[in-house]
């Protein structure tokens, strides 16, 4: 069966790349690309099966209720993900019990690997920090790899019942020790000439393990979305990362 496609965000840098993924997929059909000024009600006229949603923070709430509340599944990149807001979506989806949305920190094969490696080296390491670095339009930081990184890396520790880490620092200008995610220190670069980038380091007694992965093109999140769209329809309810569509 052909699946009917929406790209919603569609001129945006991964929106963009989208757009030409889903048109080279001889099993997907785009009817649909929305910018900001577009009418939802194009989703709707265009029978679109699966949204992909690549807006902002600030966009994708309304994207995700319409889509919904009238019978599209959704596939989501955007960052910005709170408990507060995954609640709601929650209660979107109880709703809407066939639906499935898709919510993926991020697409790329290796940063998914990534992240896995590093959920499984934390019981092993006393000190962890994350380092994530982007390119300077990025609105949200720290970037929602990073954030889950550090939320599966804190998971993982407690597991194990490892303490909390010991911060050493009595003397610090705000901001310096990065942002506090679950107990995990996190730092955001933002650069020019950057894409996505992020550094996992662990550390113990005479050693330390570092985790990086790069992001060099736009390219490296389409096969992540395509099997997204083609994985969701069949998979109803929220799921919360790619990991759940790989064998890994
Ligand atoms: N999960 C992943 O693997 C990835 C996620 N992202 C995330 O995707 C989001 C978009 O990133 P970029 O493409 O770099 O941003 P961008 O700013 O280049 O593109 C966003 C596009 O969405 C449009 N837009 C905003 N509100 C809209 C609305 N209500 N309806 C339709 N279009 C709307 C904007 O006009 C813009 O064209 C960010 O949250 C980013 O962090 C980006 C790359 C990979
Ligand atoms: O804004 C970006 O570019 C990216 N956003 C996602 C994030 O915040 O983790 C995924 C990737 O890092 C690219």
């Amino acid at each position: 069966m052909t699946l009917r496609v929406a790209v919603i965000g569609a001129k945006g840098r991964i929106g963009a790349e989208a757009v030409k993924a889903v048109e080279a997929a001889p099993d997907l059909e785009l009817v649909a690309s929305l910018g900001r000024d577009s009418e939802l009600t194009e989703l709707t006229d265009a029978r679109v099966d699966v949204a992909v949603e690549l807006t902002h923070p600030d966009s994708v709430m309304a994207n995700l209720d319409y889509c919904l509340s009238n019978g599209i599944h959704v596939v989501t990149g955007t960052t910005g993900w709170t408990e507060e807001r995954l609640a709601t979506v929650r209660g979107l989806l109880d709703a809407a019990p066939s639906l499935g949305l898709l919510i993926a920190p991020n697409f790329s094969i290796g940063a998914v690997l990534g992240m896995q490696f590093a959920q499984k080296a934390a019981k092993y390491f006393e000190s962890v920090e994350v380092v994530e670095l982007h390119h300077d339009r990025k609105a949200d930081a720290p970037s929602g790899t990073a954030t889950r990184t550090a939320q599966l890396i804190a998971a993982a520790r407690e597991a194990a019942g490892r303490a909390p880490q010991q911060d050493p620092t009595t003397h610090e200008l705000p901001g310096a020790r990065g942002a506090d995610v679950d107990g995990i220190p996190v730092h955001a670069v933002r650069l020019r000439g950057l894409l996505a980038h992020q550094e996992v380091l662990f550390g113990d007694t005479g050693e330390t393990l570092t985790i990086r992965h790069d992001s060099l093109h736009h390219s490296c999140f389409m096969p992540g979305i395509l099997l997204g769209v083609r994985k969701i329809v069949d998979q109803p309810g929220l799921t919360f990362g790619l990991e759940h569509f790989l064998d890994l």
